[in-house]
C-alpha cells in the first residue's frame, strides 16, 4: 500500500522534517537536485544542451541546484529564471547567488531565450506551491516549453498541475519524466495530472519515516504486494466455503452482461454462482456457462406469490447479490429490484441499470430533483449494510442529478458527498477509479485504456461479488477487486493489445493475476 499526499500534507511533511527533526531545507534541496540529475543522466549525454526553467519558489531552487550539479559534471547547461527575482524564497536566493558566483548563463526574460537552441528542458517553475491558475508571462513560458521537441524533465510536479487533484490550473507542462520527492502526490495519480507527468519517478530525498508518519492522509493506492490481501483458500473446504453469488440480470436478449459477471465471479474463486434471469436467456446462458445455476422468473407474473417466493428463495440462499448488469430499466426490472432489496440481508453490488433505475425513480419526486443529499440518504436507507455502488461517471451524474462535467471535474469532492453519513461503499469508475468509504480514499493505479470497451464493468461486478462471497469485508473487496480488475486488464493488454482486447480477455487475465504470474 502506498500513501498518497496532497500539497498540504506534503508541506506538513516538509515542515516536520525541517522544524521538528532539524534537517536544513538546503540539505533537502540538494538531495532533491541530485535525484533529478541522476534521473536525467539515464537519458542525456554531454552533447545535449540543457535549459533549466526556474520559478522563484523552492521548486525553482531545486532547479537552480540541479543546474549547478549538471554544470559541475560537465554538461552544457543554461538557466532561465522565469519567476519574479523580487519574490525569491530564501533557499532559492542562496542557489541563485551560487550560480552567479559560478558565472552561469542566466536568462531573465522570455524574449531572450531561444528554446530551439536546447535539446533538453528542466521544468522547475512550480511544484506543490502552485496556488492559482497560471497566467501571463508564466503561461507563455509553458506554451513555449510544450512546443519543444526534446525531453522535458519536471521537478516534483509538472508546473501547472495541481498536486491535490491532478487538474490543470490554467495551463501545464507536458513532461516526459517527473521526478517527485518523498511521497507520490494525489495529482500525479489522477488524470489529467497523471498524463502530464509522463514517467513518474519517486525519489528519497531524506525525509525521515517519522516525518512521513507524522502526517495522516486519507489517500492511498495498492501495489503488487497488496495481492497478499486475497482471501486465503482453506484446504479443508467445499464449494460452500467460498460463498454463493446471485446475479440478478433479467432482460431478454441481454444475457451477455450476466455471463461476464458470472464468469468473472467463478474465475475469482466464488464457490457457486446463480443467475436469476428471464426464461428466454436460459439456453444461451446454459450453453455459455454450464457451471452457473439458473433461476428464471416471469416478469409478467411478478405480482404472483409463486414468482415472489422464487426471488425470495434465491436472495435468501446467497451471500452477495449483483444487481444491474443487463437488467434493463423497465418497470418490471424495477419491480424485481424492489423485491430483491426488500428481501436482501446481504451486501449488494449495485451497478449499471440498477443505478439508472434508482435515478429514474428519484426523478419522479419533485423534492428529489437536484437534491443530491436526499437522493443519497434514500439509497443509504434502502440498501443493506456493506452494499457497494459501482457507477461510472455518467451513471453517477444521473444518480446525483448533476451535470457529468461537474462530477468529472470534482471527483474527490463527489466522493466526499457520496460517503457522508453512510455505510455504503462507492466505486466511482473512471480511468483512475476512486473507491470511497467513510473518510478513506483508495485511488486505483492499475488498468489501461484498452478497458474502455463494453462489458468490462460487468466483469468488475463479478470480481467484487466473488471476493465478498469468500468472506472479505465490502470496502476491502471493493479496493482489491478494482485493483485486480485493472491488473487483469493489463495482462489482457499485454497478451492482445489495447485496441483488440475485449471484456472476456480481462476475465482471462485474472488467471495470471490470481495465479501470481505478474
Ligand atoms: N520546503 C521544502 O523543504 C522543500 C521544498 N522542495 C521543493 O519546493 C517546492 C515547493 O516550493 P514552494 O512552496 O516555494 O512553492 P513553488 O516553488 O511550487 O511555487 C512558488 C510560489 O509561486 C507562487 N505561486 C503559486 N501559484 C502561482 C501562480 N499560478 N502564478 C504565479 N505564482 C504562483 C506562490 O507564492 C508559491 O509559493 C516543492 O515542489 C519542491 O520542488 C524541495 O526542495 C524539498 C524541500
Ligand atoms: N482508460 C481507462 N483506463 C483504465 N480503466 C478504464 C479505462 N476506461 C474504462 N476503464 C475501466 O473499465 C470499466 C468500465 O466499466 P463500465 O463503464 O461500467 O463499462 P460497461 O458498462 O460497458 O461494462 C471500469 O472499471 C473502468 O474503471
Ligand atoms: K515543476
Amino acid at each position: 500500500m502506498k500513501k498518497l499526499v496532497n500539497s498540504k500534507q506534503m508541506k506538513a511533511i516538509d515542515a516536520y522534517a525541517i522544524h521538528t527533526i532539524g534537517i536544513p531545507p538546503l540539505v533537502l534541496m540538494e538531495n532533491a537536485a541530485y535525484s533529478v540529475v541522476s534521473c536525467m543522466e539515464k537519458s542525456i549525454s554531454k552533447e545535449d544542451i540543457i535549459l533549466v526553467v526556474c520559478g522563484s519558489g523552492n521548486n525553482g531552487g531545486d532547479g537552480l541546484a540541479a543546474a549547478r550539479i549538471l554544470l559541475n559534471r560537465g554538461y552544457q547547461v543554461d538557466v532561465f529564471l522565469a519567476g519574479n527575482p523580487a519574490h525569491l524564497s530564501e533557499e532559492t536566493a542562496t542557489q541563485l547567488k551560487i550560480l552567479e558566483n559560478l558565472e552561469m548563463v542566466i536568462w531573465n526574460h522570455l524574449e531572450e531565450v531561444n528554446f530551439a537552441n536546447y535539446t533538453i528542458l528542466v521544468d522547475a517553475l512550480f511544484g506543490i506551491g502552485l496556488e492559482r491558475d497560471i497566467e501571463d508571462e508564466q503561461a507563455a513560458v509553458i506554451a513555449e516549453m510544450n512546443t519543444h521537441e526534446g525531453i522535458i524533465f519536471a521537478v516534483d510536479m509538472p508546473s501547472g498541475i495541481s498536486a491535490d487533484d491532478g487538474k490543470v490550473k490554467g495551463t501545464a507542462v507536458r513532461a516526459d519524466y517527473t521526478v517527485t520527492f518523498g511521497e507520490e502526490k494525489v495529482g500525479q495519480i489522477l488524470f489529467p495530472g497523471s498524463e502530464y507527468c509522463g514517467t513518474l519517478v519517486v525519489t528519497d530525498i531524506g525525509f525521515p519515516p517519522s516525518a512521513v508518519d507524522s502526517v495522516a492522509s486519507e489517500f492511498y493506492r495498492y501495489e503488487k504486494m497488496d495481492l497478499a490481501r486475497l482471501p486465503w483458500r482453506r484446504a479443508y473446504s467445499n464449494k460452500g466455503t467460498f460463498g454463493r453469488v446471485l446475479i440478478v440480470a433479467g432482460a431478454k436478449n441481454m444475457s451477455g452482461a450476466a455471463y461476464l459477471s458470472a464468469l468473472a465471479a467463478y474465475r475469482t474463486g466464488a464457490g457457486l454462482v446463480e443467475i436469476m434471469t428471464v426464461e428466454s436467456n436460459r439456453l444461451i446462458l446454459q450453453g455459455q456457462l454450464p457451471e452457473a445455476i439458473l433461476t428464471t422468473i416471469n416478469p409478467d407474473l411478478l405480482d404472483t406469490t409463486e414468482e415472489k417466493e422464487k426471488i425470495k428463495q434465491a436472495v435468501g440462499r446467497s451471500d452477495v447479490i449483483v444487481m444491474g448488469p443487463g437488467l434493463g430499466v423497465s418497470d418490471k426490472a424495477k419491480k424485481v429490484l424492489d423485491f430483491v432489496t426488500l428481501y436482501a440481508q446481504v451486501p449488494l453490488i449495485v451497478d449499471a441499470d440498477a443505478i439508472n433505475i434508482a435515478a429514474r425513480y428519484f426523478n419522479t419526486f419533485p423534492l428529489m430533483r437536484g437534491n443530491t443529499c436526499l437522493r443519497l440518504n434514500e439509497l443509504n436507507n434502502s440498501l443493506p449494510k456493506g452494499t457497494i455502488l459501482t457507477p461510472h461517471l455518467l451513471e453517477l451524474a444521473r444518480l446525483m442529478d448533476q451535470p457529468a462535467s461537474d462530477i468529472q471535474d470534482n471527483l474527490l469532492k463527489t466522493a466526499d458527498s457520496c460517503t457522508k453519513d453512510t455505510d455504503l461503499v462507492y466505486v466511482l469508475k473512471d480511468a483512475r477509479s476512486v473507491v470511497a468509504y467513510e473518510d478513506e480514499r483508495y485511488l486505483n493505479y492499475s488498468g489501461n485504456n484498452g478497458m474502455a470497451t463494453a462489458g468490462t464493468g460487468d466483469v468488475l461486478t463479478g470480481i467484487l461479488a466473488a471476493l465478498i462471497a469468500q468472506g472479505m469485508d465490502s470496502f476491502e473487496a471493493a479496493k482489491l477487486g478494482v485493483y485486480i480488475h485493472g491488473l487483469a486488464g493489463d495482462v489482457a493488454a499485454a497478451k492482445k493489445n489495447r485496441y483488440s482486447m475485449i471484456a472476456s480477455d480481462v476475465v482471462n487475465g485474472l488467471e495470471d493475476v490470481l495465479g501470481g504470474m505478474i
